[in-house]
């Protein structure tokens, strides 16, 4: 998994931007980006070259390196720590926020997710904030909500072999909110349920404790 920081720092003088560029930031290829924002910003009749935007395809390159920093990490490495304290009844974290950008138009969608699984026979959990990181790993990605939900139900399933596992995401979309249809407010609610989790009374006492403010 790769951290933070610039991974290859040049002492190269680019028209656009600082006179040290980085090559790359957590593996997104930064002149590319910039290039590529710059294109943008003349593509919608902007200058640049103006004082308030000489920096920007830079601070945007870098934005998305961390924006999409998921899909450089590997979801397996953040449940790996996993330890038995034999507790077999359910485990939900609730209210996790989370940050994503949709696919279709590339602006944020916001919300919070919830987390939830029974571990399996042998009591196996993973430590509570891994459940928030690996929300983390698969919202800061291009994505769409539904696909973000059933893959952090998959991973938790892979992982740690659970008797179940709920995860519900609410957000609201600026796609929707800000521009097209304008909307904001709405919140698009969805889920992903497996194993035991689907019976009718366990998967109640789990939406029981999601609404249970
Ligand atoms: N199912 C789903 N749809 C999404 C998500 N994020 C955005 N969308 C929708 O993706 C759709 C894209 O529709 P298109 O008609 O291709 O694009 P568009 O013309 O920009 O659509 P409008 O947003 O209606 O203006 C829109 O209806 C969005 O609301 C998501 O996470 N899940
Ligand atoms: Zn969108």
């Amino acid at each position: 998994m790769v951290t933070g920081g610039p991974d290859d720092l040049v002492g190269a003088t680019d028209p656009s931007g600082p006179t040290t560029v980085a090559r790359s930031v957590d593996g997104v290829d930064v002149p590319r980006a910039r290039a590529a924002v710059r294109e943008l910003l003349l593509a919608v009749g902007e200058d640049p070259d103006r004082e308030g935007l000489r920096d920007t395809p830079d601070r945007v390159a870098r934005a998305y390196a961390e924006t999409f920093a998921g899909l450089r990490q590997d979801p397996t490495q953040v449940l790996s720590a996993s330890f038995d304290i034999g507790h077999e009844e359910m485990v939900l974290v609730k209210d996790i926020e989370v940050y994503s950008t949709c696919e279709h138009h590339l602006v944020p969608f916001h919300g919070v997710a919830h987390v939830g699984y029974i571990p399996g026979p042998d009591g196996r959990v993973t430590g509570l904030s891994k459940l928030a990181r690996l929300v983390d790993v698969y919202a800061r990605r291009p994505q769409v909500q539904e696909r973000l939900t059933a893959q952090v139900a998959d991973a938790l399933v892979a992982a740690l072999a659970p008797r179940g596992a709920i995860v519900v995401v609410e957000c609201e979309h600026l796609c929707m909110s800000m521009r097209g249809v304008r909307k904001p407010g709405s919140r698009t609610v969805t889920s992903a349920v497996r194993g035991q989790m689907r019976d009718s009374a366990t998967r109640a006492e789990a939406m029981s404790l999601i609404i249970g403010r």
